[in-house]
């Protein structure tokens, strides 16, 4: 892949340079809980300014249908961005629009901006070739260079991810290229005992990943949303639970082809339930109750992994030399189920374990629950992009960026 080493040679002043950035951020309302994926692509974007380009950012924001909705606009993103940048980075309220275009031809060198959410078009999601080709037509005269460095999404055969690349000179980012080279090393010399703990509530993408993942690691810990496809597998109750039932059999089949392969599952013992959903931006108290795993009311939905399953956890990471972990344990947005995910992440702080925390809001969880994000091996942007690396893929937005 080339860097953006390799762009500079031909010197970037004066050249709108398009940045495929990952800042889909967590929000409550307007407010930004934890910015950590905009401070991963500043240093890639300050380069690129400094370096006299008109520097043209885009991305995606939670997962609209192809069309605008406000409450996935990318505005409160350009404020937190200029913040960080110390600079004004104007923000276009549209993608390839008329605002999109007025925007970008005004910048000046050395200038930023940011376009409105890349999926209020169907075009960068659409799985029909030609509509995606043909929003990455209008995108690319917004710019002259593209620079991928959204590695959150490299794993998604998107218009912005893809097929753009193929239509200007191309390079990898700093972000994309310092997250390669630490997921690389664990697909290479991982040491062992090698635990992978698998949480949050992308189940169907990462139900996927599984069945690579036995052949790697020795321990396979299951939590937050995913937990309740494998406890109905077993044959318990789980009642309103988020459930991927089309997976069952799958599951089934990673459970008994991990017994004969000597690869451990290891599920919840017990879980905080409660009715309906918390209201995560009120954050009354919802008085779950704890509940053995196979003992779960009918009328109620698993959030959390309870207290004895953080012990079982954190016992079964104590003497792990390597740790990959995706997806919180739990609603760790809402205080009430916010303990199982700060179990594992201090069972990760007093294990020996090298550990990667993948995922924007299991690395948003680590950060917004107070540790210290440097106090992990590595903390990736990028969860099911991460979980996709180490399955060996190939991954849609980092084949568009090879020569
Ligand atoms: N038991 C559960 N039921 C519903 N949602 C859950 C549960 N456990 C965790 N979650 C949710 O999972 C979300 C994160 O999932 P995901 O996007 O897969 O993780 P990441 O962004 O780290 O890859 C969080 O918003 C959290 O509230
Ligand atoms: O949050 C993301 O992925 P992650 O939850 O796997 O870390 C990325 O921004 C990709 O988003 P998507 O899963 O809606 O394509």
């Amino acid at each position: 892949m080339k860097t953006i080493d390799d762009l500079s040679k031909d010197g970037l002043a004066g050249k709108r340079v398009f940045v495929r950035a990952d800042l889909n951020v967590p929000l409550e309302g307007a407010t930004i809980t934890d910015d950590g994926r905009i401070r991963a692509v500043v240093p890639t974007i300050a380069r690129l300014a400094e370096a006299g380009a008109k520097v043209v950012v885009a991305s995606h924001l939670g997962r609209p249908k192809g069309a605008p909705e406000e409450r996935y606009s990318l505005a409160p993103v350009a404020s937190r961005l200029g913040e960080l940048l110390g600079k004004n980075v104007a923000f276009a309220n549209d993608t390839v629009g008329d605002s999109a275009k007025a925007t970008v031809a005004a910048l000046g060198d050395g200038e930023v901006t940011l376009l409105e959410n890349l999926r209020f078009n169907a075009g960068e999601t659409s799985k029909d070739d030609a509509e995606r080709a043909a929003f990455a037509d209008q995108l690319a005269t917004l710019a002259d260079v593209y620079v991928g460095d959204g590695f959150g999404a490299v794993h998604r055969k998107h218009a912005s991810v893809y097929d753009l690349p193929a239509r200007l000179p191309h390079a990898a980012g700093d972000l994309i290229a310092a997250e390669v080279a630490v997921l690389k090393k664990l697909t290479e010399d991982v040491k062992r005992p090698y635990a992978v703990v698998l949480g949050g509530a992308k189940v169907s993408d990462k139900l996927a990943v599984i069945d690579h993942l036995m052949e790697k690691a020795d321990r396979i810990l299951i939590g937050g949303g995913m937990a309740y496809t494998f406890l109905k597998a077993q044959g318990h109750e789980v009642g309103t639970s988020l459930l991927q039932e089309d997976q069952l059999p799958a599951v089934r089949e990673y459970l008994a082809r991990g017994e004969e392969r000597g690869v451990e599952f290891v599920l919840p013992v017990d879980v905080l339930v409660s009715t309906g959903f918390p209201d995560l931006e009120a954050k009354a108290p919802t008085h779950p109750q704890t509940v053995a795993a196979d003992a779960m009311p009918a009328d109620q939905g698993g959030l959390d992994i309870g207290p004895k399953t953080c012990k079982l956890y954190a016992s079964k990471l104590a003497d792990a030399a390597t740790v990959f972990w995706n997806g919180p344990m739990g609603v760790f947005e809402h205080p009430d189920y916010a303990d199982g995910t700060r179990a594992v992440a201090q069972a990760l702080l007093d294990s020996p374990a090298f550990s990667v925390v993948g995922g924007g809001d299991s690395a948003a969880a680590v950060r917004i629950l107070g540790f210290d994000e440097n106090a992990f091996g590595h903390i990736s942007t990028g969860g099911g992009a991460s979980l996709e690396y180490l399955e060996g893929k190939t991954l849609p937005g980092l084949a568009a960026l090879e020569d």
